[in-house]
């Protein structure tokens, strides 16, 4: 087994031991060993097709919906295996949310979208049920654009307005692990820069795993990152120090443009 990349010094929140994934035949994730620190950024990047979505998707058990997608070996959260954890799929991916590509708010209100997901975990009052809407809106920095149209569709806002109201969709059921897959990929250098304070934000509640194409913003918003190439990790560590000081020649090689 290759030996395992951790980013020190924070504690993991997940570890990932010798994780195997297959589409059918097709080997997708090799043989990947690392350790999610808690309460940080980690970003995963690397060329398309390398692994990143598949690898992020494995942290909430999405897979499971599709029979011919498998995965072996060990993805702990706080020590507990998901692949093989008794517990309800519904209550991991209630402490794992994820948050898509394309914004894909619920067609029902504002209001709606964001109480449809807490109601099936908690039974808040009314009123509780207001307060959680308005907190996840300004966790989500969405408050003040929509406090006078909670009624009206989510469907309505724009697209940088709907990825945030998705995000507060994920955050109001307070998961402790927030999965975001390129959260940015159809917004306006407004709306991502928006989505890139908020990213800094939430990681002082949440760990935060986003995968992203674009490696500024994997410099900007992450403390460590993971590169990947081929279904391989091939370098984890402080963003800081794989984005200046890689260790790996395949890494150096890929932040500097020379790859391909
Ligand atoms: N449903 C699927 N069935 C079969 N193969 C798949 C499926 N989804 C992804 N793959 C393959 O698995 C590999 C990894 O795909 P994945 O989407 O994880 O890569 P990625 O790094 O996220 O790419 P991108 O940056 O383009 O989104 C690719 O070779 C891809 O073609």
């Amino acid at each position: 087994m290759p030996p395992t990349i951790a980013a020190q010094p924070s504690r993991a929140k997940i570890s990932v031991k010798d994780l195997n994934f297959y589409y059918g035949k097709f080997h997708a994730l090799k043989s990947i060993n690392l350790e999610i620190p808690e309460n940080k950024v980690t970003a995963f990047i690397g060329p398309s097709g390398c692994g990143k979505s598949t690898l992020l998707r494995t942290f909430n058990r999405m897979f499971e919906l599709y029979p011919e997608q498998r995965a072996e070996g060990v993805i702990a959260l706080d020590g507990e295996n998901l692949l093989t954890s008794k517990q309800d799929v519904a209550l991991i991916r209630a402490k794992v949310g994820m948050v898509f590509q394309k914004p894909t708010p619920f067609p029902m209100s504002i209001y709606d979208n964001i109480a449809f997901g807490v109601k099936l975990f908690e039974n808040l009052s009314a009123s509780e049920m207001d307060d959680r809407v308005e907190w996840a809106l300004k966790k989500a920095a969405l408050w003040t654009e929509v406090r006078d149209k909670l009624q009206q569709s989510g469907s309505g806002l724009s697209g940088g307005q709907q990825q945030r109201l998705c995000i507060a969709r994920g955050i109001a059921i307070k998961p402790e692990v927030l999965l975001l897959d390129e959260p940015c990929s159809a917004l306006d250098p407004i709306s991502t820069a928006k989505i890139e304070e908020l990213i800094a934000e939430l990681k002082n509640e949440y760990t935060v795993v986003i995968v992203t194409h674009n490696m500024q913003q994997a410099a900007r918003c992450s403390d460590y990152t993971a590169y990947m190439y081929l279904g391989d990790l091939i370098e984890f560590g402080a963003t800081e120090e794989l984005f200046f000081k890689p260790k790996r020649k395949e890494t150096e090689d890929y932040i500097t443009g020379r790859f391909g």
